[in-house]
């Protein structure tokens, strides 16, 4: 037997490429595009007119007949009765339906020079565009499309909800801004522009003339999204669905060279007429009546929201990741509509609306409309009193009139249309304005390069978030404003994006780099060796998860035979008790007591007083690398890394950079952990000296092993440094008494971490050598006889920060450094405390920007002693 395989026509492959590229599946095309050979007897110039139209179209009818089971029935039940395929059958290939005719318009150019091109190309954009808009309602199939299709037009479809939006580009790209004349979706009434029409006649007395207007073939519409640089504003209109009287013509026609755009929006169309002198940042959008399906409609709803067909050989998807990496300003539109989904709108007296579009929920049988005031007082309350990140004097109002006030400030040309281009940043009326826009705009030569950055700098991407959770003062136009918004300092490292903003408008983002875990600088000498690793404090027995054992296993001895967390990964009630009631009263609690005191001989050399007692702290042990379970086990949570929504955000209090949780969080929950750069005291030194004039972070002392014995060289004692690098820990800012978190150490063993605890004295005296006793000079040696000890055989302890109490979403963490700002003798002086808390124990209570950021980890028994 021979078998013969034929290779495909060049026709079959283009066709299948030219369908591949609108994301339309293969096995639909083999089916649909086999039916149509049959029809038009082989056809291909049939076929492949028109960018194959007539497959497009003959595709969306097959599916729609398949949605609706109609194409099986007809073929197998009803057999008498023809199909629309077989009808279709029986037609001229020039007879098109409805369907056809639009795509026709749609697919116009017979040329495939970019028939598609994205409206949100704003900012490089040197055409413009006219857009129109389609509903799904069927026309006379008789009708040709409306707008004749032009050689190398290059049409944009967009698939908006409920349809799509054809845009048109123009030459010499100005943007308008829309105004709004809307009316509502009454059944009744008709548009004071156009008079009475039906659904269908209305939009086909826009295409009429709107869309075929005007004859200058200078284009009708223009891509709303081509914001910054217009010179003209637009006004709009939208249509009902009310039915007229088809030879009727609208009562106001669009004029020749009137820039409109039509765009079908959710349940109507809705029409843009720009006007002069306002460039606006966001488009309006006016809805009408909701028209029925068509296959025009079903292949629009088939496409992701807002997807952009170019049939010049991208599919949908294959765009939005080029224009991720192209286009800055496209993809600003995207996120905003897609994210923040946020409209602003203009009317023609300069009014401002904002439409925010939430999930609809009107469709729920158990929702009631409240009252909208009732809305803004509950959502007041919530930030004043819950999320406590504004002031007395916020309101909610105040802060939706500034987004319009912003609105129009960025969208009027203070200094005439050409302001955009001439004024630098240096220009102080348009420097707040020259800032935003320049974010916007893409980076031209290097579309592929940081494209996350530029997406993520759009100030659009922050909208709702940004203005709606931190509402500070009104600035004036004039005042100088930076806007930070990068989506994930973390780079990727972190489990999940930690996003940095500032709405305040601070001088500069930190000098810092992200690290998720520790790592040595260069002389720390970290010991890693299973060897070290005690058999008896691992449960190598165990498999899965500990936490399910009847008998919990050696891993949790240390945490008095019970594990520190529950089944969901939070701490237990009884053991954060048993942490907070030690910080709150110590006394109740062990302390060790030193013989040679290292704090006392600090102050007093010569004549130590005696130990006042070191706190032993409570600490968590995590099953380590050695043991038998699975890193899913209930025991291992902060080694599985950060796993909450956390930003970083700037205080408007004046504490600098500080974070919050955009989640609310549960108590017990773990938030982060401490992480720097592991560095010998020798490099801290050095590192400091060098960064001497640099403005620098209180030094917080934390644990100490103040029992152990030994002593380390100054090369070979360690400490953590996150002031260079770090993680997100490093902007925890502190709070008196009541903060939310509390730091508890975690014992996590893994071969590459082995710290040794630090005497933050140490630390005082290199950062600050004149207020102490020894002189900077010392030998180091000098340093290692101040009681630095090397504690054998101990896991590395990595600080964890958790939940004291349930955190609301967007609160700032914060944790009490437990400083003692009246400690006159204390070598550094700590910063002036703005931490608000009512139990605040700075009798200042002022801002300052003072310190390091160094945080020192100790090991062993956890002595808990804040030493200033
Ligand atoms: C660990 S850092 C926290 C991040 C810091 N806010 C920043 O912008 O990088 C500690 C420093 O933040 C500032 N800070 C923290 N809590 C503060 C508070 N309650 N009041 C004033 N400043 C504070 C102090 O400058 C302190 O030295």
């Amino acid at each position: 037997m021979e078998i013969c395989v034929m290779a495909p026509s060049a026709n079959v492959v283009n066709a299948f490429n030219a369908m591949r590229n609108l994301g339309i599946s293969e096995k639909l095309v083999k089916v649909v595009l086999n039916k149509l050979l049959k029809v038009y007897y082989g056809n291909w110039e049939l076929i492949e007119a028109e960018n194959y139209r007539a497959l497009v179209d003959a595709i969306f009818e097959y599916e729609e007949a398949e949605d609706q089971d109609l194409f099986a029935k007809n073929k197998d039940n009803r057999p008498s009765k023809k199909s629309q395929w077989e009808e279709r059958d029986d037609k001229d290939s020039s007879s098109m339906n409805n369907a056809s005719a639009r795509l026709a318009a749609i697919q116009g150019p017979s040329s495939i020079k970019g028939l598609v091109e994205s409206s949100q190309h704003c900012f490089r954009s040197k055409t413009q565009s006219h857009s129109s808009s389609y509903n799904a309602k069927p026309r006379d199939k008789e009708k040709r499309p409306i707008r004749g299709s032009q050689k190398d037009r290059n049409l944009m479809i967009k698939r908006v909800q409920g349809g799509a939006h054809i845009e048109e580009p123009r030459d010499e790209f100005v943007s308008p801004i829309r105004k709004s004349i809307s009316f509502g979706k009454s059944n009744g009434s008709i548009s004071e522009q156009f008079g009475s029409m039906n659904n269908a006649s209305a939009r086909l007395a826009l295409e009429d003339n709107a869309i075929r207007e005007p004859s200058s073939g200078k284009g009708l519409v223009e891509s709303s999204q081509h914001c910054f640089r217009s010179k003209t504003q637009s006004r709009s209109f939208s249509y009902d669905a009310k039915p007229r009287d088809k030879g009727k013509r609208p009562i106001r026609e669009p004029q020749k060279d009137q820039n409109l755009m039509i765009k079908r929006v959710r349940g109507g169309v809705h029409i843009e007429e720009p006007r002069d002198e306002f460039v606006s940042p966001i488009r309006e959008s006016i809805t009408f009546g909701k028209s029925i399906g068509s296959t025009f409609k079903q292949f629009c709803e088939k496409l992701p929201q807002n997807a952009i067909i170019d049939p010049k050989g991208y599919s949908a998807s294959q765009i939005v990741d080029m224009d991720k990496k192209a286009d800055v300003s496209t993809s600003c539109n995207r996120s905003r509509r897609s994210e923040a989904n946020l409209d602003v709108v203009s009317s023609l007296s300069g009014e401002v609306k904002i439409l925010v579009n939430c999930k609809s929920a009107f469709r729920r049988p158990d929702f009631l409309v409240p009252p909208i005031d009732a809305v803004l007082q509950l959502v007041e309350d919530r930030y004043l009193h819950l999320y406590n990140v504004v002031g007395k004097e916020f309101s909610l109002m105040k802060l939706l009139e500034e987004v319009c006030e912003t609105f129009l400030e960025m969208g009027t040309n203070v200094h005439g249309s050409t302001c955009r281009k001439q004024c630098s940043e240096d220009c102080s009326d348009c420097a707040s304005r020259n800032i935003r826009l320049k974010k916007e705009e893409p980076l031209s030569g290097d579309s592929g390069k940081n494209s996350d950055k530029k997406d993520s700098d759009c100030p659009k991407r922050s909208t709702i978030q940004s203005l709606a959770t931190v509402a500070q003062p009104p600035v004036a136009p004039t005042t100088k404003r930076h806007f930070h918004d990068i989506s994930d300092i973390s780079k990727g490292t972190e489990r999940v994006k930690i996003s940095l903003v500032d709405d305040v408008g601070c001088d500069a983002l930190p000098k810092f780099n992200y690290i998720s875990q520790n790592v040595p600088y260069q002389n720390a000498y970290v010991r890693a060796s299973l060897a070290r690793i005690d058999d008896e404090n691992c449960c190598s027995d165990c498999s899965g998860n500990c936490l399910e054992l009847s008998l919990p296993c050696a891993c949790a001895r240390d945490t008095g035979g019970e594990f520190a967390y529950t089944p969901q990964g939070l701490l237990k009630a009884q053991f954060l008790y048993a942490c907070l009631s030690l910080n709150e009263n110590p006394q109740k609690h062990h302390y060790f007591y030193c013989e040679d005191c290292p704090l006392e001989r600090n102050k007093n050399e010569k004549m130590p007083e005696s130990c006042k007692g070191h706190l032993m702290k409570k600490f968590i042990k995590e099953c380590w690398i050695k043991c038998g379970c699975n890193l899913q086990c209930g025991n291992r949570v902060v080694q599985r890394g950060i796993s909450r929504k956390l930003q970083v955000f700037y205080t408007p209090e004046g504490k600098g950079w500080g974070v919050r949780s955009l989640e609310a969080l549960p108590r017990g929950a773990f938030v982060c952990e401490y992480v720097g750069e592991i560095m010998t005291n020798t490099e801290l030194y050095y590192r400091n000296l060098q960064t001497a004039g640099e403005k620098h972070t209180y030094p917080v002392m934390l644990d100490a092993d103040w029992g152990s014995e030994g002593f380390l060289q100054d090369d070979e004692a360690l400490c953590l440094d996150a002031t260079y690098n770090g993680n997100i820990a490093r902007f925890i800012n502190h709070r008196c008494f009541d903060a939310n978190l509390i730091d508890i150490p975690v014992e996590v063993e893994t071969p590459d971490h082995h710290y040794y605890h630090v005497w933050s004295y140490l630390y005082s005296l290199l950062l600050f050598p004149h207020v102490n006793v020894l002189p900077l000079s010392a030998n180091k040696n000098d340093f290692s006889r101040l009681a630095i000890e090397e504690l054998r055989h101990v896991p590395f302890m990595q600080l964890a920060f958790f939940t004291k109490r349930e955190v609301k979403a967007l609160e700032e963490l914060t944790w009490d450094y437990s400083i003692d700002f009246e400690d006159r003798n204390h070598p550094v002086k700590a910063f002036r405390c703005c931490c608000g808390s009512a139990y605040c124990r700075d009798p200042k209570r002022k801002g300052d920007k003072f310190g390091h950021y160094i945080f020192w980890l100790f090991t062993g028994k956890f002595v808990r002693h804040i030493y200033i």
